[in-house]
């Protein structure tokens, strides 16, 4: 009965909004047009379709303003006046009572608030759609006071999610069938995604461990601070974490008031990004300016604070490798290498023809060198790149998307911070350190490091496995199995003649040696 009075009140805003006229825009059945027009008769639709969506949206409750906020970072599929507008939704949710975070934070230990902290503050410091942050203090493990910052999950936020995700579901389904444009944004497939970025974020133990695994990575580079975790705090409904004291990073005259040099701010931010996303591939991917900070504190004076790590992203080596490959033949105006690449990564079907992939990157591409290289924005690049293969049914990973859109927030803040930041030659190095590593004698030694107690297990087993091989395939294969042999055969002779020769090379030169000092010649 809910459900019914929930998907009814949904329809309700859609219709007083006017958006059932975005979504029957491309639809054929002139009666439903009609129908739709005869209903609508009285309603102020003058306000731009972008405003009227994100009033929707605020109407139907912060799960709904989250999606929107999630979706203004897909340029990919929204066109720009609709996602500029969804950029200005806000977590205008009012703080749940303290009572309730209580009641929840001993429920998950199951010990009283007392027991558990020697201070906590009632008063939330923050409260947003999913949870609510309070200040503590507690003991650790030393005896040591620690000030901490307790994350608590919004009660009851599971059923809530699951509902609304539900109706979220069911509406994606009118949207995909009802409107050919609509179509186009792959509604089932963003809500999919969604609904796995929520279902994450519910979890604080996972973002626990993910600050955890930051704060390691992070570590030698001495200009990022991520606060330490309490495990013996952490729950799934409650995270608690070192406090941390910083500057919000949006107030930049009183950072500049402070000291803190702007332009090296801006710096460290694109190194921070690159030296995660290169080196680690394991970046915080939430980097909106309410979760960055900088500390004024004397002994870690100009650091960037990081917080909130529900949302970080993965890179593989191939993932690296499409990057780099794909940033360094941009800048070479190697146009057909991109196509080639994107053909290699085997996310583009057989029957793509390059030289119409190089065209249409090269479209994409071109116009960019008419400005200055520091003004070429790589995350706006990426996201017209990644539109483009669209067009040529490639698959992009989503791992991809979330960087690009991470790529954006960094650029956006670089620049915030200095405009005359030069992005490309912050990110240059990076791009060709990782380029040599991969092909240079560093890399080689850590393929053989990791590979050699693999080989060094399987050596031994050798024989069995061909006495096992020559039993199965005693019939027919033979020959195979002969000329594998043969070719054992002259590997090894080479590998004897090397070593030999090599041995017998180093031991002449040694006598040799001896026999010039002892002066025989
Ligand atoms: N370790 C900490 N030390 C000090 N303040 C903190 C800490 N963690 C969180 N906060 C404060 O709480 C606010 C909200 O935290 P956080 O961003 O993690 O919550 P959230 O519910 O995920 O919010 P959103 O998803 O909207 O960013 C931060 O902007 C910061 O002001």
């Amino acid at each position: 009965m809910r459900r019914l009075f929930r998907s009814v009140f949904i329809l309700w805003v859609l219709f007083r909004y006017g958006l059932d006229e975005l979504v029957l825009s491309s639809q054929q059945a002139p009666w439903l047009k009609r129908t739709a027009r005869t209903i609508s008769w009285g309603r102020d639709l003058s306000a731009p379709r972008g405003q009227r969506i994100r009033l929707a949206l605020e109407s139907l409750g912060p799960i709904f303003v989250k999606f929107g906020q999630v979706m203004s970072t897909r340029r990919d599929l929204l066109p720009v006046d609709i996602s500029d507008e969804l950029a200005l939704l806000q977590d205008r949710v009012p703080p749940f009572p303290s009572e309730v975070a209580v009641a929840i934070i001993e429920k998950a230990f199951k010990r009283k608030l007392e027991d558990i902290f020697v201070s906590f503050e009632h008063q939330p410091v923050a409260s947003a759609s999913i949870a609510q942050v309070h200040f503590a203090v507690i003991k650790d493990r030393d005896g040591r006071l620690r000030d901490v910052a307790v994350k608590v999950l919004r009660p009851d936020m599971l059923s809530v999610i699951d509902k609304d995700l539900d109706l979220m579901r069911m509406m994606a389904n009118w949207v995909d069938r009802l409107s050919d444009d609509g179509k186009r944004l792959k509604p089932r497939e963003v809500v999919a995604e969604f609904d796995k970025y929520l279902h994450d974020e519910l979890d604080l133990v996972r973002e626990a461990s993910s600050a955890a695994q930051l704060r390691r990575n992070m570590a030698d580079l001495d200009l990022v601070l991520i606060p330490e975790m309490f495990w013996d705090y952490c729950m799934p409904t409650v995270m608690v974490m070192e406090r941390m004291r910083g500057v919000p990073i949006n107030q930049v005259e009183r950072l500049r008031a402070a000291g803190v040099d702007i332009p090296k701010l801006a710096r460290d931010g694109v190194t921070i990004f690159f030296t995660q996303v290169f080196r680690d591939g394991f970046f915080h991917a939430d980097m909106h300016p309410g979760n960055i900070q900088v500390s004024l504190d004397p002994a870690t004076f100009g650091r960037y604070i990081s917080l909130d790590f529900g949302i970080v992203g993965t890179l593989t080596e191939v993932d690296k490798e499409y990057l780099a490959q794909n940033f360094t033949a941009f800048f070479r105006r190697d146009y057909k290498r991109v196509a080639e690449l994107h053909i290699e990564s085997g996310w583009v079907p057989q029957t793509t023809r390059v030289d119409e992939l190089e065209s249409a990157i090269r479209s994409v591409c071109e116009p960019y060198f008419d400005r200055p290289l520091k003004e070429i924005s790589l995350g706006f690049l990426l996201m017209r790149l990644f539109q483009t293969s669209r067009r040529f049914q490639v698959e992009i990973q989503p791992q991809l998307v979330l960087l690009q859109k991470t790529l954006l927030n960094i650029e956006g803040l670089g620049r915030q911070l200095d405009p005359d930041l030069d992005l490309w030659n912050t990110a240059k190095p990076f791009l060709e350190k990782w380029m040599l590593d991969q092909v240079g004698p560093k890399k080689l030694f850590q393929q053989l490091r990791n590979e050699g107690p693999r080989y060094a297990k399987l050596l031994p087993e050798i024989p069995r496995l061909m006495v096992e091989f020559l039993q199965t395939h005693r019939r027919g294969r033979n020959d195979e199995v002969l000329a594998l042999l043969l070719e054992q055969k002259k590997t090894n002779r080479l590998l004897s003649t090397i070593v030999y020769g090599g041995v017998g090379f180093v031991l002449g030169l040694v006598v040799l040696q001896i026999m010039m000092r002892l002066r025989l010649f």
